[in-house]
């Protein structure tokens, strides 16, 4: 028999089920499920990456929904069981759902929901601070200087990369592609090369007129160019900060062919997904070429590195804290719950996913819908 799981329960007696596999912060969405005649447990257990048993155990035999998290594989074994319970709402609390099998929730009647737009600056932010981080080596500086070993300014001490003038690429002009470009280019006069599927036009626009105004002011214009291949952003970027989906087509996008075509001292930033980056060939590359150096927040096996990547000077490591801030999470918690709710309580799916603003003014009562269902079309919602 399986182990029973510690959970915490709001609102024992609401109408829906609901559970969440984690504890989130905030209390605006426990509010918003149990003000709706939600039943909400939640996981207490102490291990951080919860199995499909344990999620099977949580699930039982009569559950509406449920809120869970990216480190979580989502497949056919929970879908089937959270049909078999009743269920008709999952929600990630991510953007990202590479750790869901969405063929296998279409098949169970599943809609899944993420949580776009909320974390969209808080990340590139971070991508942004991994780039000055590493360009500027202020990891390595900081451990220098609690080891006691500053005995003085020198000449060479810790140098690194002026951004200003330089170019910045990026790989997945999405939202936050798009959000981390308009940092750089704003913040440190950057120009920019961009690879996308599709024509980042706003994006365009913007460092057109950011030109525009620069000149104006009788200063260096920066510059945009659309790359028709990521290969030329990789040759011709000082800074490349990876910002795409990771599926198929994005799997070890960074290989060591394409290690070898970045400039000696470019800077490399992942806040996307670990396994966009073949990490044992990046390891071998940081080695090789010292001045070249990453900034990483996401790694191919989480939670653990690569051998040898905990060693090397030339990298920034961070523990996929790119959406950390403490509105941004308290506003996923908020998404997630309301994918859920909306989905049990039979509301549309909201417009538009890069707008869900009204879902997140704590003054106000959420609009009635799902603001971000991402299978909506294929369930026929
Ligand atoms: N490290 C962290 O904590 C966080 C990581 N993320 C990751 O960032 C990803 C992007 O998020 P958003 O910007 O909100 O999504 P988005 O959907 O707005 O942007 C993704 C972009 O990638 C592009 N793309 C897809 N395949 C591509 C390819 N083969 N080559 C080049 N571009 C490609 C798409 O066209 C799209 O413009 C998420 O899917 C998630 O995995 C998101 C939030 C926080
Ligand atoms: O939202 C995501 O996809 C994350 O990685 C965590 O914010």
């Amino acid at each position: 028999m399986a182990k029973p799981i510690s959970i915490e329960v709001w609102n024992p007696s609401g109408k829906y089920r609901v559970v969440s596999t984690k504890s989130m912060p905030g209390t605006r969405w426990i509010k918003l499920l149990t003000d709706n005649d939600c039943r909400l447990e939640i996981c207490t257990e102490k291990k951080t990456i919860l199995s499909v048993d344990d999620i099977l155990a949580l699930i039982g035999d009569h559950c509406h929904g449920v809120i869970g998290q990216l480190t979580e594989d989502w497949g056919e074994v929970l879908f089937s069981a959270l049909k078999r319970a009743g269920g008709t709402a999952f929600s990630n609390m991510a953007v990202g759902y590479n750790n869901v099998d969405v063929d296998a929730a279409n098949k169970n009647g599943i809609a899944i929901g993420n949580t776009p737009g909320v974390l969209t600056e808080t990340t590139a932010e971070l991508a942004a601070s991994l780039s000055v981080a590493a360009a500027r080596r202020i990891v390595e500086a900081d451990q220098f200087m609690r080891a006691g070993l500053y005995d003085g300014w020198l000449p060479h001490l810790f140098v690194g990369n002026l951004l200003k003038g330089q170019t910045v690429g990026v790989i997945g002009a999405g939202r936050i592609g798009s959000a981390y470009a308009r940092m750089m280019i704003e913040g440190f006069k950057m120009n920019l090369i961009y690879f996308d599927l599709y024509q980042s036009t706003r994006l365009e626009k913007f460092v057109t007129a950011y030109g525009q105004f620069l000149k104006a002011n009788g200063e260096q214009p920066v510059t945009w160019k659309r790359a028709s291949s990521m290969e030329e952003v990789l040759r011709e970027a000082d800074v490349i900060s990876l910002h795409p989906v990771l599926d198929k087509t994005t799997y070890h996008l960074i290989n060591p062919e394409r290690l070898a075509m970045m400039k000696k001292e470019a800077v490399l930033v992942n806040a996307s997904r670990g396994p966009v980056i073949d990490e044992v060939a990046l390891v071998e590359h940081l080695k090789a070429n010292p001045m070249f150096r990453v900034g990483l927040d996401v790694f191919e096996d989480e939670p653990y590195m690569k051998p040898g990547l905990a060693e090397m000077k030339n990298a920034v490591v961070v523990p996929h804290i790119a959406s950390a801030s403490k509105w941004t999470r308290e506003g996923m918690a908020t998404l997630a719950a309301l994918n859920v709710l909306g989905k049990i309580k039979g509301y549309p799916v909201w417009g538009n996913p890069n707008a869900v603003e009204p879902f997140l003014d704590e003054e106000a009562t959420p609009p009635p819908a799902c603001p971000s269902i991402v299978n909506a079309k294929q369930l026929g919602n």
